[in-house]
């Protein structure tokens, strides 16, 4: 039997990773975890997807059990602001789209939309957002939504076989460095066994293959799996075995960020429930309110703008609050790894790949290549076959989410600056310039967009595609020949519900400093 793990790194990818591990096979495997205690992780990671719900479902763990101890919020979309021009803002909430007589109700509001403001009509959550909301109330209640928490037939899910049975309406966010905290304590209360110390040496033996790690103070580890959480260094996966880095920075230019964590006084300022994404002169700043502080970065692209300018700007946008902070700079390795998984080595984290933060990937891409870990867990035979699988699901993930993102930069309305011009002109991957002729004509449907799995159903693409405004979109023609009646009568009982919701619901901050 094929039993003992290696962990190289600490960071949430190392922490989920033995956590999970644990959590699945429990002391059927032995799992060392071995974290430098020279090198910090990047621990910027904040802002999640719906479905890491599932994740802390499969570790046993409750909202009350992590969330106070990681300054935990929710988040019930992506705002984006100033991308089309300064003073526009649209969400890209965790809500299902409806469909009327056939059509999504967003082909309807191109033909009939009551506002001009898709993501209001189209989705309860833009007002609940706006006013500041809780999506649950102060009982702990769930604001009805087609999605029944406690369901059987959810129970036990991964992410993909999930995706579009029904829509969680949030998401979190938190300081990911005291997530890996809580989870290095949940791990080893389990028999993860934990090391602190640097890996020097990576020995392989005649076929190439990991035999053991020399570190600086207890000797050789070995192992029969070894898991490579070194983040953007890629000790393992890519310095010791060569695997190549395939680079995505053709077509997503921004490598590099600066973040502050500013401390705040939430009772005070309150809790918007959404990471906020606001275009800047060569990028753009993320803001995500936590318990006791707000987290904030300039994403942009060097060739476009020094790392001085870039914290010069941060701090303006944020204010005095920022004055005492020290600015965090960041370079970031934009792409993916050619094969996650070579020989007896798998990546996951940074170290597997990574895209810029825009849509908040990165912890997705970590449980994504845990929950398959699982799945095509490797035997004594080493069968290659669940290896080539295990690679293709991971790099299908990241090839989507890449094309998802490369949409924001080319549907973006904004052409001011020489930044956002080159949007428009760059290269962008074929299969999605083949999408975009499509997506002209007729919205994006799962018959058009990224064909394999990713996380991001076709109603993510259609909000940011009329969020963004630059590309011209229609509705289909069929909709002409059509009565309209049902549409109106949708867009009024989202209208109507919204308004209950927006009476009802208490504020978010008073959410969380209650469940403290
Ligand atoms: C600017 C920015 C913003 C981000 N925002 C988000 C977000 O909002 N949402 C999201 O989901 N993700 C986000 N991410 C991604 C997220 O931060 C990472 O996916 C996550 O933190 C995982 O990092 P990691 O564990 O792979 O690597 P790291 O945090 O870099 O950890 C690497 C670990 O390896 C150890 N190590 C390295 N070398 C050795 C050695 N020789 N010996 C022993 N140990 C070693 C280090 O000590 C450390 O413990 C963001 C990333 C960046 C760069
Ligand atoms: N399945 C993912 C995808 C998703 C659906 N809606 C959103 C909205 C945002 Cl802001 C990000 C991601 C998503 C999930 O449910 O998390």
């Amino acid at each position: 039997m094929l039993d003992r793990v290696v962990i190289v790194g600490g960071g949430t990818a190392g922490w989920m990773t033995a956590s999970y591990l644990k959590a699945a096979f429990e002391d059927r495997v032995d799992i060392t975890l071995v974290e430098s205690g020279n090198i910090s992780t990047v621990g910027v990671g904040e802002a999640t997807f719906s479905d890491i719900r599932h994740f802390f479902e499969f570790l046993g763990l409750k909202e009350k059990d992590w969330m106070p101890a990681c300054n935990a919020t929710y988040k019930l979309a992506v705002r984006f602001e100033d991308w089309r021009e300064p003073g526009h803002y649209f969400y890209h909430p965790f809500e299902q789209m409806r469909s009327v007589n056939g059509f999504p109700l967003t082909d309807w509001w191109l033909k009939q939309g009551p506002t001009s403001r898709f993501d209001k009509d189209c989705f309860v959550m833009a007002s609940v957002i706006d006013a500041g909301l809780s999506p649950r109330h102060l009982d702990g209640a769930l604001i009805d939504q087609p999605f029944d928490e406690g369901a059987d037939e959810m129970q036990g899910l991964t992410m993909s076989e999930h995706q579009g049975k029904t829509q969680f309406p949030y998401a979190y966010q938190f300081e990911a460095a005291l997530l890996a905290k809580y989870l290095t304590q949940y791990a080893t209360d389990r028999g993860v066994k934990r090391i602190v110390d640097d890996v020097q040496d990576v020995r392989l033996d005649d076929r190439g293959w990991i035999s053991g790690l020399r570190t600086a103070e207890h000797g050789e580890l070995t192992g029969d799996l070894f898991i490579d959480c070194t983040g953007f260094r890629g000790l393992l996966l890519n310095k010791a075995l060569e695997e190549p880095f395939i680079s995505y920075q053709d077509t997503l230019p921004n490598d590099s960020a600066v973040a502050l964590q500013v401390p705040m006084d939430m009772a005070k300022r309150g809790v918007l429930p959404c990471t906020t994404a606001t275009a800047q002169d060569a990028g753009w700043i993320w803001t995500i309110p936590l318990m006791g502080r707000v987290g904030t970065g300039y994403v942009y692209a060097k060739d476009y703008l020094s790392p001085e300018e870039a914290e010069r700007t941060l701090r303006a946008f944020v204010g005095p609050a920022a004055a005492d902070v020290e600015a965090n700079h960041i370079r970031m390795r934009i792409g993916r790894s050619r094969n996650s998984w070579s020989r007896n080595c798998v990546a996951v984290g940074l170290a597997s790949g990574f895209v810029e933060p825009l849509e908040s990937t990165g912890i997705f891409f970590i449980h994504h290549a845990i929950e398959q870990l699982v799945k095509y867990f490797p035997a004594q035979d080493w069968n290659p076959v669940r290896r080539d699988l295990y690679n293709r699901a991971v790099a299908h993930v990241m090839d989507g989410v890449r094309e998802f993102l490369v949409l924001h930069y080319v549907a973006a309305k904004r052409t001011d600056t020489q930044y956002w011009r080159d949007t428009k002109t760059r290269k962008i991957p074929d299969s999605l310039a083949e999408r975009l002729e499509l997506w002209k004509a007729q919205l994006p449907d799962s018959e058009t967009v990224f064909p394999y799995y990713h996380g991001l159903p076709p109603y993510s693409y259609m909000s940011v595609l009329l969020g963004m405004g630059g590309i011209e979109v229609a509705h289909s023609p069929a909709l002409d020949l059509s009565d309209g009646a049902a549409a109106e009568r949708e867009f009024a009982q989202i209208r109507e519900k919204t308004e209950r919701l927006v009476a009802t619901l208490p504020k978010a901050y008073d959410y969380f400093a209650r469940m403290r």
